[in-house]
């Protein structure tokens, strides 16, 4: 029921009772007077009704009222599954339809047991005198009806709620931002140290090709992190959670990371280590991220040497010149000074006391080389998840073909589907070599799975002659070590002949 009309006529049959005198009121008594009598009566009916109301304007004086906006977001959260006619909006830059609850139409919702009533009160404004900011012909607001025993249990309580999950929809409608750390730790116009450009990548969990199980490991993990507020505040720790993401290169590191932001609907700060100078300018950074957020570091064996931090470090998936300036800036001042960036920096960066400065933060750093990286960077409560993102798996590629080429288990012709499950381990194909064969051939579903097929049974047979001939090799270099062994030649032959091939393979 409309709640303006309960409430009006219920004043009204108030009023009935008393309308006699009241016409006698308005015969005898100047306006005034009639004015605080009717103000008395409505308080009378405040005093004996059991519901309590509170009006939500759209603008507070000339300001906009930040609670009407959360209450129609919130609203909207619901009403498309409840509301018959509903009023449709979408933001700039806004992918998602957001709903909203008419012109003078109420909805129930609940909370904490109790039952509230929302109605939308719009009216027209009346003519408005000359003001320095023209105000809306209408006058819009939202009136909150709880009952007065409930009152004191949820009101705030229930408030700060639609507070939080607004938010969180308009995080969600809004789409994510990829930030990035501007080149030479130089500042915008605005004095930011982070460039951002939207975010669009369609990696989700369901694209993702990996076990199921891991899978949903994670998104768990995930899930109970955003939800864990009072957890982190119960247990006394920063709301923080680091990921350690390792393996080949594609196995979908970089595609994990943007499916983390997209399920939780975080933005990502993409921080290029070796475009940092120092310590101070890392702290910095991290104090200019906004909470909800992910934080990479995208091969960190590589940015800066983190094993050994006075030595200069090489290795193949070296891809940046970090070793360098901090050899030019002065290496070797562990604890990082003033001149350049240290393992203690990067620790104090994610765990320590201004790492919880802002919450709800997740750090996640990839590598390919676990083994390379400082064990305290990896201890627990660091990067509290090692996920090991492996080569395709039976389950894994089934991922694939259903995504790729729109294949089910049914769909698929038995005796290659067996044949793919016998060989998709050994051959150690990465998900990102499969979905290339995968796409070149998604025209042609048959000749996708046999050229599949093709590749794989080709790479393990590869593998097995390597394995043979390495076996060979060991065997000709036990016989040399063993007093009666075979001439040095025979032995620097096989080892010339693994290299060729080692050659070949790349
Ligand atoms: N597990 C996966 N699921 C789905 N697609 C994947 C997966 N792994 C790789 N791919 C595909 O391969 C491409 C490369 O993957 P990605 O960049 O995520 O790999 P990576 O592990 O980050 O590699 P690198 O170590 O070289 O950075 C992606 O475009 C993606 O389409
Ligand atoms: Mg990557």
């Amino acid at each position: 029921m409309n709640m303006m009309t309960e409430y009006w006529s219920s004043l009204a049959s108030l009023l009935g009772v008393l309308a006699f005198c009241q016409s006698l009121l308005q015969l005898v008594f100047p306006p005034e007077l009639r004015f605080l009598c009717l103000r008395f009566l409505n308080r009378l009916f405040h005093l004996f009704s059991s519901y309590c109301y509170f009006d939500i304007t759209e603008i507070d004086g000339v300001c906009t009222n930040e609670l009407y906006n959360a209450v129609q977001l919130y609203l909207s959260s619901f009403v498309s599954n409840n509301g018959n006619r509903l009023s449709l909006t979408r933001a700039l830059n806004s992918t998602a339809t957001t709903f909203g609850l008419s012109n003078n139409d109420c909805i129930f919702d609940t909370f904490g047991g109790a039952t509230v009533l929302w109605e939308h009160v719009v009216i027209q404004r009346q003519s408005q005198a000359l003001t320095w900011r023209p105000l809306p012909e209408e006058k819009r607001g939202f009136t909150l009806r709880i009952k007065k025993k409930d009152k004191s249990l949820i009101l705030h309580s229930y408030l700060d709620y639609i507070m939080e999950k607004s938010d969180e929809i308009r995080r969600k409608n809004r789409d994510r931002l990829l930030y990035t750390n501007t080149r030479g730790g130089s500042l915008d116009s605005r004095g930011h140290p982070w460039e951002s450009v939207l975010f669009k990548h369609p990696s989700t969990f369901d694209t993702l090709a990996m076990h199921p199980v891991k899978k949903q490991e994670i998104m768990d993990d995930l899930r109970d992190f955003a939800d864990g507020q009072s957890f982190y505040h119960k247990t006394g720790r920063a709301w923080k959670r680091g990921y350690l993401l390792y393996g080949p290169p594609g196995t979908g590191k970089s595609s994990m990371i943007a499916a983390m932001a997209n399920y939780l609907s975080y933005d990502i700060y993409d921080l290029e280590l070796t475009e940092v100078h120092n310590n101070s300018e890392l702290r910095n950074l991290l104090m200019k991220t906004s909470s909800k957020s992910i934080i990479v570091i995208e091969d960190i064996d590589c940015s800066v040497n983190l094993t050994n931090r006075k030595k200069k470090k090489k290795n193949k998936y070296n891809k940046g010149d970090y070793c360098d300036l901090e050899t030019s800036r002065g290496a070797g001042d562990e604890d990082g000074g003033n001149s350049t960036i240290t393992l203690s920096g990067l620790l104090n960066f994610t765990d320590g006391l201004w790492s919880c400065c802002g919450s709800e933060r997740i750090f996640v750093f990839t590598t390919n080389h676990i083994e390379e990286l400082d064990p305290a960077l990896l201890r627990r409560g660091r990067m509290d998840m090692h996920i090991y993102m492996s080569y395709c798996s039976y389950p894994a590629l089934q991922i694939l073909l259903k995504n790729y080429l729109g294949y089910e288990e049914t769909g698929l012709d038995s005796a290659d589907l067996k044949q793919l499950a016998e060989v998709v381990d050994k051959a150690e194909m990465t998900p990102a070599d499969i979905s290339e064969i995968l796409i070149k051939n998604r025209r042609h579903k048959h000749k996708a799975v046999s050229e599949l097929l093709e590749a794989m049974k080709t790479r393990v047979e590869r593998k097995l002659k390597r394995g043979s001939l390495r076996q060979e090799t060991e065997e000709e270099k036990r016989a040399l070590e063993s007093p009666e062994g075979g001439s040095e030649s025979d032995f620097e032959q096989s080892c010339k002949k693994e290299e060729e091939i080692e050659e070949k393979m790349k």
